[in-house]
């Protein structure tokens, strides 16, 4: 993203920083390719003429709403422009038609009210302030004007607020699709009202975000012909189960668990509920409640959301039922038994929540022991019993607790489906995805490895949109590209998951070998990829790998890997539970076929997660995307605290930086034609008398300081086809020119002007509609 400028003593330029990634300040000695800079903070720094960018000194200390209108499209220019609006509680910027959210941390209500969704109904994107309901709006007018189905893609980091942004557009679609006056429970309020249940099931605290969304959602609102919301459908990714049996301090389990604890106190008898400090899932971390959040009022809240779902008081009361009893079974301990590797109950009190949790999934006691302590093993016709002893008993308790968890996660999803419904005639729809960004921690598991391809699949499906959408802009404009390359990581994309021979495919096949272990599955991965470009082994690690993915390397620890990507259930747990006196408890343990209950021994976790994705990626490939990029200014969680070094990372991974560089590569800085003779105008006085025609104007100030190689299209098309689907009134006339706006010493002399405008390759001006006679 270099630009190549001319720094002299007097320049302002933006230098790298340790501390805060990048730093202002003027040049006061250029020495060859070395030069010292004063900055702004009152260090002088000696750096590099190649490390260093241009500033530009005329920016607005407001910052500009859309970065494609900086005069330096680069890494501090960004940042600086983002941190500014920050600064005034501007949130919300544009990157052409992406447009990044900067989390607040702070309630911004008039940003959202209903007099703010009036405003952007109809308004030109670009027209009113960035916000999140004019992409909601310019998606939904595409679709009535073009008949296609559009999709609203929210990444960004855990706690970037990606959920938040999501809420908004779907708010706003409701809004604008809703009907009327309608009796009962709307569509829409259906849709809207499934935020509450499912994030009490599907978020918890973590040390990044106190209300983070455990699994990845894709929202499909379905619209009839008039653009009236007739159905919607949510499919939900990969659910963390490991959190219902493991937390750590100062994390917490999913909200629900927390909720049953402080509900009223006939509830509270009714699921033999107490204290959360009580429960084993609960006070593994200190943690059991939330600043500014009361459980109770929760509760209630998350019933009443139940209700407008269609989930009726009695499917309620049994899947609060079935939550008391995973807190019930998490307190079931075990001891040696008298035989070997064997166990028991390890006393009273594990006997009394057996027997509650028994109680509460109206299951036999005896027989729910049993599943948790023995095992029967079919072997040649005979079935054989054996013992497990205390931590395989907990182990197989803890796999019981995920599985009913899990199932009961998956049964909420499809109830609030066929509640809304769906419509079989809806001609198109809006997709709202809010998936968990690019994770890299400390210990990496089978979750970051899914999850990380889930990011690499999004971030090239990103990557070839804006690609094809710069080219298609060009191409209409008559404008030559091949110029532009950009990278493809279809290479880690195979590495990960081509079939045979990829990650998955090894995951799966080690799965289902006996015996194997996860250094074996460690090794057949050093063996088979020992030279490929993306992958590598780390130097003190006997079981780990790196993948070198486009956001940066990972490391993951395969220990847990074998186990996490195995789903299946335990089959004493499946027979258990269907054998259940409650309905619903049953329902979710159905009886599999003798077939079935064979092959279903093993089914991998990876591999369906991975068909998921493509469908999905099948779907966005079918709609005309938008993008809403998310960025989180602290790991503090706080407001008015804004950490370049934080932002900049995100940007890089989140792909913001790479649409810069496509940009970049093409002609990155878009200026009207009187804007361009506005600004260089100064450089020719004597032709600005003699023409009011600024095309005329602006080609002649090129004749004038003999710039050659430039472009001027004919096209009469307006130059974004955005602009044209909202029927923006003309944008005049567009100038692309790159290098005119890399000039630093512009007001300098003519002659600086003219030096650098002959080392450019290119220039483009853009003959929009203006030329048309009615303009
Ligand atoms: N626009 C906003 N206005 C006010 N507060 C916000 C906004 N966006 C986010 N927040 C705050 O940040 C928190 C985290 O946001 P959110 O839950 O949307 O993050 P996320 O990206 O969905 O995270 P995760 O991936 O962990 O689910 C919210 O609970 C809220 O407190």
């Amino acid at each position: 993203m270099a630009t190549q400028v001319h720094i002299t003593v007097g320049s302002q330029v933006w230098v790298e920083d340790p501390d805060v990634a990048w730093i202002d300040g003027e040049v006061i000695e250029v020495n060859g390719d070395e030069i010292e800079i004063k900055c702004t903070s009152g260090k002088s720094v000696v750096a590099k003429v190649s490390n260093v960018y241009p500033k530009d000194a005329e920016a607005s200390p407001c910052g500009v709403d859309d970065m494609t209108r900086l005069a330096y499209l680069h890494e501090p220019g960004v940042l600086q422009n983002l941190r500014s609006r920050y600064d005034m509680n501007e949130i919300y910027t544009y990157v052409g038609s992406i447009l990044i959210a900067v989390n607040p941390f702070r309630r911004l209500p008039h940003l959202y009210d209903k007099h703010m969704m009036e405003q952007y109904k109809g308004a030109a994107l670009g027209d009113l302030n960035p916000h999140p309901f004019a992409v909601a709006d310019a998606a939904y007018r595409l679709m009535m004007r073009d008949r296609v189905s559009q999709a609203i893609l929210v990444s960004g980091e855990s706690g970037a607020g990606k959920t938040e942004s999501t809420k908004m557009l779907m708010r706003y679609l409701a809004y604008m699709g809703g009907r009327a006056e309608t009796e009962g429970r709307t569509v829409e309020q259906q849709v809207l009202e499934s935020n509450p249940v499912l994030e009490a099931f599907g978020n918890a605290k973590t040390v990044r975000n106190n209300n983070s969304s455990r699994f990845g959602k894709f929202v499909e609102i379905q619209f009839d012909e008039s653009g009236r919301i007739s159905g919607a459908a949510i499919r939900t990714y990969l659910l963390e189960r490991s959190r219902v049996c493991q937390i750590s301090d100062p994390e917490r389990n999913y909200h629900c668990f927390y909720m049953l604890c402080a509900a009223p106190p006939e509830d509270i008898e009714r699921f033999k509920m107490g204290d959360p400090r009580m429960f084993h899932y609960l006070n593994q971390s200190n943690c059991f409640e939330l600043d500014d959040v009361d459980d109770s009022k929760e509760y209630l809240d998350t019933r009443r959301a139940m209700d407008i779902v269609g989930i009726s008081p009695d499917e309620q009361d049994a899947i609060f039922r079935v939550v008391a009893a995973i807190l019930h079974l998490g307190n079931v301990e075990f001891s040696e038994g008298e035989e070997t590797d064997s166990s028991v109950l390890k006393d009273e009190k594990s006997q009394f929540h057996l027997k509650t949790a028994a109680e509460l999934f109206m299951c036999d006691d005896k027989a729910l022991e049993d599943s948790l302590c023995k095992r029967v093993i079919v072997t040649r016709g005979e079935s054989i019993v054996k013992n497990l002893n205390p931590e395989a008993a907990v182990l197989s308790r803890d796999a019981l607790a995920k599985i009913v968890y899990s199932r009961l996660f998956d049964w909420l999803v499809n109830k609030i489906n066929c509640s809304i419904g769906q419509d079989p005639h809806s001609k198109f729809l809006i997709g709202v995805l809010d998936i968990y960004g690019f994770e890299s921690f400390k210990t990496n598991s089978f979750e970051q490895f899914c999850i990380n391809l889930t990011n690499e699949k999004l971030q090239q499906h990103f990557n070839q949109h804006v690609f094809k959408m710069e080219q298609e802009e060009y191409t209409k404009e008559e404008i030559d590209w091949s110029y532009i390359e950009f990278i493809d990581n279809q290479d880690i994309l195979d590495l990960i998951e081509k079939k045979p021979g990829g990650i998955i495919a090894l995951l799966d096949e080690t799965c289902m070998l006996p015996r194997s272990t996860h250094e074996t599955f460690a090794q057949k991965l050093y063996q088979t990829f020992k030279d490929h470009p993306r992958f590598s082994k780390p130097k003190f690690s006997q079981s780990g790998f790196t993948i070198h993915h486009y956001a940066g390397d990972v490391t993951y620890q395969t220990e847990l890997f074998l186990d996490k990507n195995k789903d299946y259930v335990v089959n004493e747990h499946q027979a258990l539970l269907n054998a259940s006196e409650c309905h619903f408890v049953s329902s979710l343990f159905p009886l599999l076929s003798e077939d079935s209950s064979k092959s279903s021994k093993f089914s991998s976790i990876g591999l369906r997660f991975k068909q998921q994705l493509q469908t999905l990626l099948e779907t966005l490939s079918a709609t005309e995307p938008h993008y809403v990029r998310c960025v989180k200014p602290n790991n503090l969680l706080k407001p008015a605290i804004f950490e370049n070094s934080n932002v900049i990372q995100q940007l890089r991974c989140g792909g913001v930086l790479e649409a810069i560089r496509i940009s970049c590569a093409g002609y990155p800085t878009r200026r009207t034609f009187d804007e361009f003779v506005d600004r260089f105008g100064v450089l020719a006085p004597e032709i600005i008398k003699e023409s009011s025609d600024e095309v005329i104007t602006s080609k002649r100030i090129l004749e004038k300081v003999d710039l050659r190689g430039y472009q001027v299209s004919e096209a009469k098309e307006p130059a974004s086809k955005l602009d044209a689907a909202l029927e923006k009134s003309p944008l005049l006339i567009w100038v692309m020119a790159k290098i005119v706006d890399s000039i630093p010493e512009l007001y300098v002399s003519l002659q600086t002007f003219k030096a650098a405008l002959c080392q450019c390759e290119r220039l483009w001006f853009f003959n929009s509609r203006c030329t048309t006679p009615n303009v």
